[in-house]
């Protein structure tokens, strides 16, 4: 791992040595004052810097173009809801997505099925074990964001979102967030209008620096991308850690997500 990762300023390697433990307590404590932690340049600079250009022809040839209309929800109704509720305002959302069966051996493949990682990423989030996704397009996915593209609110299928951006725009694609909109128990459908109304003082905004590790409570803290532009595309990768192993996405979310439900055409 030590030629993809920062491992002498990142002890991911070394579970329970003091230096593993001293960072462990430090994102825990970022995660209960901000919902997220950042572990800034934890994939050393030319390797993302590698990933990013080897991507880009990929993105232009083999990628699913998600673009579609949807809600916060990425649903098209939800129990309980007024099909009028302002909630469920519809936002346009566009970028290029390669899936993880397009990759292979490759530092990001490595990098999600390395046994440290999940378990580094368990112990920030107090949980027992964390699991790779069972679903071999949406374990980990790495996403383009054109000049004009972006992704709009919604919130995620999984408690916990964790990305690592490859390559940052010349401008905007802004990481846009409101810590903890809802809970488990209260939806909170009036708060999600007001914020998308523009109305909540919470949102804030964050500008993500290739190689860093963003780890963010997304299931109830809404979050979208802001519109990129100039030259340079975001480029960034999503993993997906789950607490039990086996999760798949149905094939209705894959088709919605990336197209299509089973392996790419050739
Ligand atoms: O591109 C990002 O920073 C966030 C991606 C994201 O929210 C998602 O894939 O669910
Ligand atoms: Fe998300």
């Amino acid at each position: 791992m030590r030629d993809i990762i920062d491992l002498d300023r990142y002890s991911l390697d070394q579970p329970d040595s003091d230096a593993w433990r001293a960072l462990v307590d430090r994102c825990r404590v970022d995660l209960a004052r901000d919902g997220m932690f950042n572990l800034e340049g934890l994939m050393l600079e030319d390797i993302a810097a590698k990933t990013a250009a080897e991507s880009a022809p990929r993105f232009a040839k083999e990628a699913f173009r998600h673009e579609r209309e949807h809600n916060i929800y990425f649903q098209d109704r939800i129990e309980g809801l007024a099909d009028d509720h302002p909630a469920l305002a519809r936002f346009q959302t566009s970028n290029l997505t390669l899936c993880a069966d397009q990759f292979k051996d490759d530092p990001l493949t490595r990098l999600y099925e390395w046994r440290m990682f999940s378990r580094f990423l368990a112990a920030t989030m107090d949980k027992p074990a964390l699991f790779t996704m069972d679903d071999p397009l949406a374990s980990w996915n790495l996403m383009s964001y054109d000049a004009g593209q972006a992704l709009n609110w919604h919130f995620d299928r999984s408690e916990f979102t964790t990305t690592m951006l490859m390559q940052a725009p010349d401008k905007g694609g802004e990481f846009i967030y409101r810590t903890d909109l809802r809970t488990h128990d209260d939806p909170n459908y009036d708060g999600v209008a007001r914020m998308l109304r523009g109305e909540d003082d919470q949102v804030q905004s964050l500008t993500l620096t290739p190689g860093t590790l963003n780890v963010f409570r997304g299931k109830n803290t809404p979050h979208r991308v802001g519109q990129v532009s100039g030259d340079k595309a975001r480029i960034i990768a999503v993993f997906s850690f789950y607490n039990r192993p086996g999760v798949r996405f149905s094939d209705a979310e894959r088709i919605g997500f990336y197209g299509r439900s089973g392996p790419p055409q050739t």
